[in-house]
């Protein structure tokens, strides 16, 4: 029996999503150059939007290309503080700085999916929550990294909402599944009102 898809992407946390709501999946890194892809985009004056809709499609892309005859669902989430597009802090002193600047602020998370069948884009949706982070201290910062890190290292805001990352926020906006990398209701509303899974 065929998977429902095949997911393009190495996120523990997007698997987890789409078996939860009972998808069945194969997983195929897609193993692209996403800093070079970025930057690129960046010099095109791509907005952090239009940032991750490029990286969801490139790869899903490079899967459905070697797996022409399967729905493959590529993602990519961005970061949007002021504007700019932040991705995945790679050292525990970026993690502290960037929840610094995230502090007393509210930025958004631009959770896109692009999903190809027959190696053509047939859905795309990109998903935003924005989140008020409460004004924390320096002392927090460095506690809440004493016991997260280097956890939330896979988390594009050093932050992980469905964990203690719960603690930093006033309030958000948008669904928890969004803020956690997939906009999963609009993708299982594609598939449930096309018929590719029963509902
Ligand atoms: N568990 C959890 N993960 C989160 C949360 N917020 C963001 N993330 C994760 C979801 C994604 O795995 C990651 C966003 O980074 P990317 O879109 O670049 O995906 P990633 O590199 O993980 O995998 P991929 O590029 O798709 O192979 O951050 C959260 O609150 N909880």
């Amino acid at each position: 029996m065929a998977a429902d898809l095949i997911l393009a992407s190495g996120s523990e946390i997007r698997r987890r999503m789409l078996e939860s709501a009972g998808l069945t999946l194969e997983i195929e890194s897609p193993r692209v150059d996403e800093e070079s892809i970025r930057a690129a985009v960046a010099l095109e004056g791509a907005s952090p939007r239009e940032t991750a809709d490029t990286l969801a499609e490139v790869k899903a892309a490079k899967v459905a290309g070697r797996r022409p005859e399967a729905r493959v669902l590529g993602c990519d989430q961005v970061l949007d503080i002021d504007r700019e597009g932040l991705a995945k802090p790679s050292t525990r002193d970026e993690a502290a700085a960037q929840l610094r600047r995230l502090r007393g602020k509210t930025h958004r998370l631009l959770s896109a999916a692009v999903l190809f069948e027959g190696a053509e884009p047939v859905w795309r949706h990109v998903g935003v929550a924005r989140l008020t982070m409460r004004p924390v201290s320096d002392a927090f910062i460095e506690a809440y990294l004493d016991r997260n890190w280097p956890g939330v290292a896979t988390s594009v805001g050093a932050y992980k909402i469905e964990e203690e990352g719960a603690r930093l926020f006033a309030h958000v906006q948008g669904d928890l599944f969004t803020i956690q990398g997939l906009p999963l209701f609009a993708l299982l509303n594609f598939l449930t009102d096309r018929g590719t899974i029963p509902g």
